[in-house]
Parts: structure tokens; sequence; C-alpha cells
């Protein structure tokens, strides 16, 4: 909800920029302004939005501004990139591998969710193929090896404790000896956590490192501590080597820029947000499309804003028609790829929109992708203009893949390929049917003739998620009403 605020806020500071006649020096620092107030009441730490401000005010250039007809582009492209910057410590963290012993030990303050997150942490990993053991070396809190032991015990992940023993070193060494030699590949420390950042703990946290020797500290934190994160993750990297960070109750009233301090203190990645108390509410975490809710630019408003600028004018309100109809042919699919190949890194384009990045353009892997686009294409060349103006997938009969196939100089298996693509994109696009797509100039219109259900149905699942699910979409937009919607999910696209 906060998430959603705040890129409420940034969408109108820029808006705001975009719309002054002139943008001089002080339109710009009044821009940079609110948008450093808006990062500061989501709980960035001060002096990273001090930075921040700094470098955007470097990379933007301010004659480019002044000319340039995308200002709001350029500016959102500033704040997204430092942001993007500034959760990436540019090294991964480390990652266990299947087969070989591994200790990751887990440290945080009680109550942060640290036993909770072992259990989801080892069950995403049994999950791969992994054969995962929890230890618990929490011997403060009462209750706590039972917590993990139920857990456990539901994920049918074998454990290690003891009620008598309140050494925390012994139980943590025997545990990892133990689980050693009944060959589990990812052996989860579990440590206590008391409620404040004392001496005694840090003491504790230090010699159960010392003593099972970990691979990997994982720092667990509660999103919601707000801007204390930076000092909490700090005081845990100073006793003990962490070398990734957790961040739990995302799907609560978090406001998510504690996330920012957290990286920024420990210099090591975020690899996984919680998002529920259940076991398998529990995400890997990705830099971009965290930044793109924390903006609340959502991917879709940065798709619409991709179709404006990548598509020619003329082909736009076609376009757009035929995306309301919900009518997703192979013709559009060719088109579609013709302009995505002239534009360049074609990464960006697709990575807005669910489900087209992770399948079609693996990350690292844009030269492939394009290759395969082209070959696509080629396919496509071979087809009729029947078969492509249909939306009958039905139409494609065996006799006229081969026919393709043989056309294009391509393997059947390749046609096939393609037309599965296809499909997959038509489904994607066959969910925007009915939504009155805004044209450019006239994004305001979005949030004029959307509805809950449109809404729900265009929205990335994971943002859905964020806002609280349908219930929470809805009081949302009746909360904001319709201003604040289109600053969220239309203001970053449209009039420029
Ligand atoms: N909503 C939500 N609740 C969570 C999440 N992760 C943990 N919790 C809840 O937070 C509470 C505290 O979690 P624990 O796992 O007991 O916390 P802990 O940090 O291990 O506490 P100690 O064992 O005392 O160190 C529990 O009620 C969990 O169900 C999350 O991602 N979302």
């Amino acid at each position: 909800m906060v998430l959603a605020q705040l890129g409420g806020s940034i969408s109108r500071a820029l808006a705001q920029m975009s719309n002054a006649t002139v943008i001089d020096e002080k339109v710009l620092n009044e821009c940079l302004n609110e948008i450093s107030r808006a990062l500061l009441q989501a709980d960035v730490q001060f002096k990273m939005v001090r930075d921040m401000q700094a470098n955007i005010k470097r990379i933007v250039n301010l004659e480019a501004l002044a000319a340039g007809t995308n200002k709001r582009r350029i500016m959102q492209q500033a704040v997204f990139t430092e942001l993007c910057t500034m959760l990436d410590p540019g090294k991964p963290s480390f990652t266990p591998k299947k087969g070989k012993p591994s200790v990751v030990m887990f440290v945080g303050l009680q109550g942060s969710g640290k036993t909770t997150t072992c259990t989801k942490y080892a069950y995403y990993h049994q999950k791969k193929g992994f054969k995962p053991a929890l230890v618990c070396a929490d011997t403060f809190r009462a209750g706590a090896f039972d917590q993990l032991k139920q857990n456990a015990t539901k994920a049918k992940i074998p454990f290690y404790g003891s009620y008598m023993e309140s050494d925390p070193v012994k139980i943590a060494v025997e545990g990892v000896e133990r689980f050693k030699k009944e060959n589990c590949d990812l052996i989860i420390v579990d440590t206590s956590g008391r409620h404040k950042q004392e001496a005694a703990l840090f003491e504790e946290m230090r010699q159960v490192s010392e003593a099972t020797k970990p691979d990997l500290v994982i720092f667990v934190m509660d999103s919601s501590i707000g801007q204390a994160a930076f000092d909490q993750a700090q005081a845990f990297k100073q006793s003990v080597s962490v070398g990734a960070v957790i961040i739990t109750k995302m799907d609560g009233h978090a406001k998510g820029g504690g996330a920012l301090s957290a990286v920024a203190a420990t210099k090591s990645p975020v690899i996984f947000i919680g998002t529920g108390e259940h076991i398998d509410e529990f995400e890997v975490f990705d830099v971009k499309p965290f930044v793109s809710r924390l903006l609340g630019m959502g991917d879709w408003a940065g798709f619409m804003d991709k179709i404006h600028e990548v598509v020619p004018t003329d082909q736009q309100p076609e376009l757009l028609q035929k995306l309301s109809e919900g009518s997703f042919t192979l013709r559009l699919m060719y088109e579609q790829f013709q302009n995505i190949l002239k534009m360049g890194p074609i990464g960006q384009v697709f990575s807005m929109l669910p489900g087209f990045s992770a399948e079609l353009m693996p990350k690292g892997h844009e030269k492939e992708s394009q290759a395969k686009i082209k070959r696509y294409m080629t396919m496509m060349d071979s087809m009729t203009d029947a078969e492509l103006d249909s939306t009958n997938p039905k139409l494609m009969t065996e006799s006229r893949i081969i026919r393709i196939a043989r056309g294009s100089g391509r393997p059947v298996r390749d046609v096939i390929d393609m037309l599965e693509e296809y499909k997959r994109l038509a489904k994607i696009w066959g969910k925007m049917k009915g939504l009155k797509i805004p044209k450019k100039g006239e994004m305001s219109a979005l949030s004029r003739n959307m509805n809950v259900q449109h809404m729900s149905k265009v929205l990335p699942p994971q943002m859905l998620k964020q806002i609280g699910g349908m219930g929470g979409l809805q009081s949302l937009m009746k909360q904001m009403g319709s201003k604040e919607m289109s600053g969220m999910f239309g203001g970053m696209g449209g009039e420029r």
C-alpha cells in the first residue's frame, strides 16, 4: 500500500516537471526534492537519498531535458537506474549446489520472521531437488525449537535441536555434523534473536558462525522496521559475515525502502522476500521488478509507455484497437517483432510485460533471443494471409505445419515452438480484451475507464498480491480515487 503511495508521489513529481514550459535548474531541483521527500517517507535512509539526488543531477542533462520530448522518461529512467544500483551490490551471493554439503546460517532479531524463513528457504530448495535439514540453535527463546519442529515436520524436512542443552554452539555443531553424515546438501542453522541488538546476541552469533563455518550467513529483516534497517543490518554485518539478505512481511504495510538500506549496510544482495505466513509465500527477489513496484510503475504502465515509444505512430491506433478486442493474430505478433527488432535492446520491451521476459528472453541472452525472433519471422514468412490473420489456433493443422517447415527450411519442431509462443502471447494479450486503451496524450482515460476486474487482469500477479489481492485492489481504488490511480498506473506514460 505504502509502496503504491510512493509510486504516486514520484509520478506526480515527474508529471509536474514535464508540465513546466521551461525546464531550468529550479524546476529540476523541485522535482528532485519531491522525489527525495517521497523516498524518505518510504524509509529510505537519508544519506542514500542525498547521494541519489546528487547522482541523478549528474546523469540528467538539463539541456536534453529542456529540448527533449521525453522529459519524464529521462527522469524516470534516471530514478529507476539509481534505485537499481542501490539495490545491486554488484556481487552475487553464494548459492548452494545440489549434492555438495552447504551450511547456511540465519541471523536476525527476534520476531523478524527468521524461523519461518528458515523453513521457507529449506522448502524452496527441497522442491528444487535439494536435501535440506534444519538445526535449531536458538536456546534463548522458549518454544523456538517447538516452532521449528512443527514447521519442519509439516514440510517433511529433517530437523535437529534440544530441549535440554543450553549451549547454542554445541547444538549447532552437533546438528551440522549429523546432517553432513546423513548426506544432506543444505544444512540450515537457525539462531536466536533477542528483541534488542545486544552485545551478548552478537557474541553468540560470532561463536556459532566460527564453530559451524557457514558457507553463507543470511540476515533476515522485517520490512516494517523502517529507518532502523540500516543500523540493524550494519550491526549484524559487523559481527558475522553476512552474505545475503531476506526481507520478510512484504505482504503487510511495509514501506519497502528499508530493503535499500539493508543492502547498503551489508553490501549483500536481497535474495528472497517473504510475502506471507505460509511456507510457500516466498519469492525470489529480482531488483528490477521490485524497483518498478517501488516506483509504482507497474510493468503494465511501462509496457504501455513502450508501445507509445516503439510502435510507429500510424500503427498505434490499430494495435491498441486490436489489443482492446483481445484478438491477437500471428500477423500482429509478426508486426510487433518487427518493431522490437528495429528498436535494439529487445529485452527492455518485453520485460515490461509479465511472462514475456523469462521465457522469450532470458536475461543475458538477448542475442539468442533476437535470433529466435528472426527465426520465428522467417517461418511466418512462409505462412498464408489466412493463417496470419486467423485467431483460431485449430487452423494450424499438421499438414500446414509441415508445409511451413519445408517452406522456411526449418525443422517442424521449430514451427511448433513458434506456434506455442504465439499461443502464450495471445493468452496474455487476450486478458486485455475490453479494456479501453488510452491513446497518447489521454492517459487519464485509463483511470476513467478501468474497473477492478480489468485492473486485476492486467496487473502483474506479484503486484496484485502486493496490493492485497482483489480485496486490496478494490479498497485501494476506492481510497485513492481515480486521480491517484492515474498517477500510479498511467502517470508514467502518456503525455510527454
Ligand atoms: N505476514 C507475514 N508474516 C510473516 C512472514 N514471515 C514471518 N511471519 C510471521 O512473523 C512472526 C514471527 O516469525 P518467527 O519466524 O517466529 O520469528 P523469528 O524471527 O524466528 O523469531 P525468533 O525465533 O524469536 O528469533 C510469525 O507469526 C510468522 O508467521 C511474512 O513474510 N509475512
